[in-house]
Formats: C-alpha cells, sequence, structure tokens
C-alpha cells in the first residue's frame, strides 16, 4: 500500500467533486491510502506538491483542478505553466499525475471530469501510480 496526496485547485466544485471521486476510485480499488489537499488554483499545484513531496510524507501525487478559457491570455499561462511545473517536478522523480483539466467551454469538461464518462481523475491516478511503479523499479 501506499500513500497518495490529491492536490486539488478548487475552481469549479463539481467538476473537482467527480474528478477526486475517480482519482479516489483508482487509488482505492489499488488499495492505496489517499489525502486531499486544496490550494486556490491550478497555478499554486505545482508548489504544493514539491513542499509535500520534500516532507516525504507521500509516495504520489495526483494533481486535479479545471481551467477554461476566459477573454484573455491568462488560459494559455495557468493551463501551461501549471503542466509545466508538474512535468519539472516529474523529471526530478516525483510520481504525479496531471488531472488539471483544460478546455473550452463546460460542456467539454463534464465529459472528461465524470468518472462515467471519460474520467480524467481515474486515468490521471492511473499514471501517478505507473510512475511510481517504475521509480520503486528502477530505485531496487
Ligand atoms: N482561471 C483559473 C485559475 N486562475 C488562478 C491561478 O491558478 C492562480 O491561483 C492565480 O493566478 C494566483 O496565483 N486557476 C484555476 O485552477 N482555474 C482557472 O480557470
Ligand atoms: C482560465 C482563466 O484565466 C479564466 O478563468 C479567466 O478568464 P479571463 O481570461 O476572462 O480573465
Amino acid at each position: 500500500m501506499a500513500k497518495f496526496l490529491i492536490v486539488e485547485a478548487r475552481f469549479y466544485d463539481s467538476y473537482n467533486d467527480m474528478l477526486i471521486a475517480g482519482a479516489r476510485q483508482s487509488l482505492e480499488a489499488a488499495g492505496h491510502e489517499v489525502e486531499v489537499l486544496t490550494v486556490p488554483g491550478a497555478l499554486e499545484i505545482p508548489g504544493a506538491i514539491a513542499m509535500a513531496a520534500e516532507s516525504g510524507g507521500y509516495d504520489g501525487f495526483v494533481a486535479i483542478g479545471v481551467v477554461i478559457r476566459g477573454e484573455t491570455y491568462h488560459f494559455e499561462i495557468v493551463a501551461g505553466e501549471s503542466a509545466r511545473g508538474i512535468l519539472a517536478l516529474t523529471m526530478d522523480g516525483i510520481a504525479i499525475g496531471n488531472g488539471i483539466l483544460t478546455t473550452e467551454n463546460e460542456a467539454q469538461t463534464l465529459v472528461r471530469a465524470d468518472p462515467g464518462q471519460k474520467n480524467k481523475g481515474g486515468e490521471a491516478a492511473k499514471a501517478a501510480m505507473a510512475l511510481l511503479e517504475l521509480r520503486d523499479r528502477f530505485e531496487r
């Protein structure tokens, strides 16, 4: 059993609840322990994961959030830079699955958040578990 921390940026409650449900279901079905931490927005997720990883208290992480395009360039910054920060952490050997949705509208978001449809939360959890297995394999 491993311990996973879901770090969520809670911008849209209903979609986050679905994404977390999907991630939690995947992790708990595999016998893992799950905690949830909430941060203000997707840009804070990489830093929060870095801090939590430094604590040594978690084996893996799942980033959860929703970024829906608005009127300005801010979408590109939030979507792109949160992803870049997460990738940089994974390249440092931290097992993270990225479940931050970056969409054009709420219809696209719902399909991807719903565990009964595209289940991107569950998908991100499975990616985190896969990276943890790789890390354990290569560190033996
Ligand atoms: N517009 C969205 C944001 N924006 C907030 C940023 O993520 C960040 O918290 C702020 O710039 C302060 O540093 N965050 C989301 O998660 N989703 C959005 O749609
Ligand atoms: C993704 C965003 O930044 C969005 O929520 C904010 O919209 P806007 O670009 O209209 O400020």
